[in-house]
C-alpha cells in the first residue's frame, strides 16, 4: 500500500509504502524492476542489480533481511577509500579505557548549543557513551547532533551499525537509496547498517539523538498478554518509494564510517540512481504520535517495558541490546499510588532525552535536547519538587493528563562508557545531584499522615 504523507506546509509530498517487517517493492519507472528473478542476464533498462544484506545470508528466514536495488550505476564504481581528513575526533565504536570512561555517577546534560559555523549532520554527531564493539558486531553507541547546513555533494554511509535517529529540532530530509523520507520532531527514523543517505535540513538548525546498534536490527517488541494490537502498529511504519537521481556529480564524495573512523570515497554520479528496489531490509520512518500507549487502570507504577516502540534483542530472550522506550501523552489514573515513575536501581543502563515538554520526574532542568545517564544500578527517580508536590497533593485521586511532553529513553543491557567530551562538555549539569539531596525523612513511628508536617 503507498500513502501520500499529508502536509500543512505545502511542503513537498513524498510517497510513502506502510508496514514493519513486509517485503516492500517500487520503481520509479514502470517496469523497472525485474519479475520473477533478482537478477537477469539484462535487467529493464539496462540497470545493474545490486544486493544490500543486512544479516548473514544464511540467518533464519523470519530474521533474514536483504533487499535488491536495480540502479543506473553500481555503487562499486568509486575511487578507493581513503581516511578522511581532518579526522574526526567524536564518533567512537569501540568503547574500552583508551576510548571512555566508566562512571556509576548520574549524569544530566543541558543541550547542546547550535554551532556558530557552518556544520552539517555528519560534522555536528559526536558519540555521548556506548559499549562493546562495532567490529565485535554486538554494542551499541548512543550519539547526539547539533547541525545547522545539509549535507553538500556527500552522501554518508554507516558500515558499523542502524542509526536510529530521533529528531528534537528543526525537521530532517533524508534522501536514501530507496527514496527519501522527512522527518519532523516527534516522528523518528531508523537508517540500517549499509544504506546511503544525505541529510537536508529543510528548516535550517537540527539538534537531535541517535542510538546506534552493532550486530542486530530493531524489531517490534512482543505484546504478550497485551494481546495482538496496542504500543507501535506495522501500518504505521513507513517506508520510501524509489526515487533517483541520473546525475553525473563531479566530485561527489561517500563518507564511509567504519569501526568509528571516517573514509571518504570520491565517485563522479549520484548514488541516489536506484530506478527500482524490492526487499525487507529498508529505511523506515515512525511517528511518535501513533503510538498506542498501554498503562495502569487500577493502582502501582507499571514498568516502563509497556511503552517500548523498538527493540534491538540480543541472544538472551526479553534481554535488550538496546530498547527504545516513549513517556507520550497519556492519562494517569491510578488509585492510592504515587503516580510518577518509582525510586529504583536497574541492571540495565539508562539514557534519556526529551522531544518537548517537561518528564514527569523531573520538575526541573531535564530540557528538551538535553539528556541524562543512570548506569548500571545507578540510584534514581523523581527529583525533590516532583515527590514533595505529588505526596503533598495527598490522595487526589481523579485522573489527570501528562499532555504535551514526549520524553524517551535508550535503555540497555550492556553497561555503556561515557565519551571524553560528554564528560568534560561545557553542558554537563555537575549540580545534578542536589535534584535529590533535599529528600528528607518522612518516617514516624505515627503513621504515614506526616508528609503535610514539616519535619
Ligand atoms: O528513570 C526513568 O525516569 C525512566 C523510568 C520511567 C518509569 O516510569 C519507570 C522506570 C524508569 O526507569
Ligand atoms: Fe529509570
Amino acid at each position: 500500500m503507498e500513502k501520500q504523507e499529508q502536509t500543512s506546509t505545502g511542503a513537498k509530498e513524498f510517497l510513502y509504502q506502510s508496514g514493519f517487517g513486509n517485503s516492500f517493492s517500487s520503481e520509479a519507472i514502470q517496469g523497472a524492476l525485474p519479475q520473477g528473478q533478482n537478477n537477469p542476464l539484462v535487467c529493464p533498462f539496462g540497470l545493474y542489480a545490486e544486493q544490500i544484506s543486512g544479516t548473514a545470508f544464511t540467518a533464519p528466514r523470519k530474521l533474514n533481511q536483504r533487499s535488491w536495488l536495480y540502479r543506473i550505476k553500481p555503487s562499486v564504481t568509486h575511487e578507493p577509500f581513503k581516511p578522511r581528513t581532518p579526522a574526526h575526533k567524536k564518533l567512537v565504536s569501540e568503547f574500552n579505557q583508551s576510548t571512555s570512561s566508566a562512571t556509576p555517577t548520574q549524569l544530566r546534560w543541558k543541550p547542546e548549543k547550535i554551532p556558530d559555523s557552518p556544520t552539517d549532520f555528519i560534522d555536528g554527531l559526536y558519540t555521548m557513551c556506548g559499549a562493546g564493539s562495532s567490529f565485535l558486531r554486538h554494542g551499541f553507541a548512543i550519539h547526539m547532533y547539533s547541525a545547522n547546513k545539509s549535507m553538500e555533494n556527500c552522501a554518508f554511509c554507516n558500515a558499523d551499525g542502524d542509526f536510529l535517529i530521533v529528531p528534537e529540532k528543526g525537521r530532517l530530509s533524508i534522501t536514501t537509496e530507496c527514496g527519501q523520507l522527512h522527518v519532523s520532531p516527534g516522528e523518528i527514523v531508523v537508517l540500517p547498517q549499509g544504506f546511503r543517505f544525505a541529510i537536508d535540513l529543510p528548516d535550517g538548525p537540527s539538534r537531535g539523538y541517535v542510538a546506534e546498534v552493532f550486530g542486530t536490527h530493531f524489531q517490534l517488541p512482543d505484546l504478550g498478554p497485551i494481546g495482538a494490537n496496542g504500543l507501535a502498529a506495522t501500518r504505521d511504519f513507513l517506508v520510501p518509494t524509489a526515487w533517483f537521481e541520473d546525475e553525473v556529480r563531479p566530485g561527489y564524495i561517500i563518507v564511509q564510517k567504519f569501526g568509528g573512523e571516517l573514509f571518504t570515497a570520491k565517485q563522479n554520479f549520484s548514488p541516489f540512481n536506484v530506478v527500482a528496489w524490492h526487499g525487507n531490509y529498508v529505511p523506515y520512518k515512525y511517528d511518535l504520535h501513533k503510538f498506542c500507549p498501554f498503562n495502569t487502570v487500577l493502582i502501582d507504577h507499571g514498568d516502563p517495558s509497556v511503552n517500548t516502540v523498538l527493540t534491538a534483542p540480543t541472544d538472551k530472550p526479553g534481554v535488550a541490546l538496546l530498547d527504545f522506550v516513549i513517556f507520550p501523552q497519556r492519562w494517569l489514573v491510578a488509585e492510592h499510588t504515587f503516580r510518577p515513575p518509582y525510586y529504583h536501581r536497574n541492571c540495565m543502563s539508562e539514557f534519556m532525552g526529551l522531544v518537548y515538554g517537561k518528564y514527569e520526574a523531573k520538575a526541573d532542568g531535564f530540557l528538551p535536547g538535553g539528556a541524562s545517564l543512570h548506569s548500571c544500578m545507578t540510584p534514581h527517580g523523581p527529583d525533590t519538587n516532583t515527590f514533595e508536590t505529588t505526596v503533598g497533593r495527598g490522595t487526589d485521586e481523579t485522573p489527570s493528563k501528562i499532555t504535551e511532553t514526549m520524553a524517551f529513553m535508550f535503555e540497555s543491557s550492556l553497561i555503556p562508557r561515557v565519551c571524553p567530551w560528554a564528560l568534560e562538555s561545557p553542558h554537563m549539569d555537575h549540580n545534578y545531584y542536589q535534584c535529590w539531596i533535599g529528600l528528607k525523612s518522612h518516617f514516624s513511628h505515627q503513621g504515614s499522615d506526616c508528609y503535610n508536617k514539616e519535619m
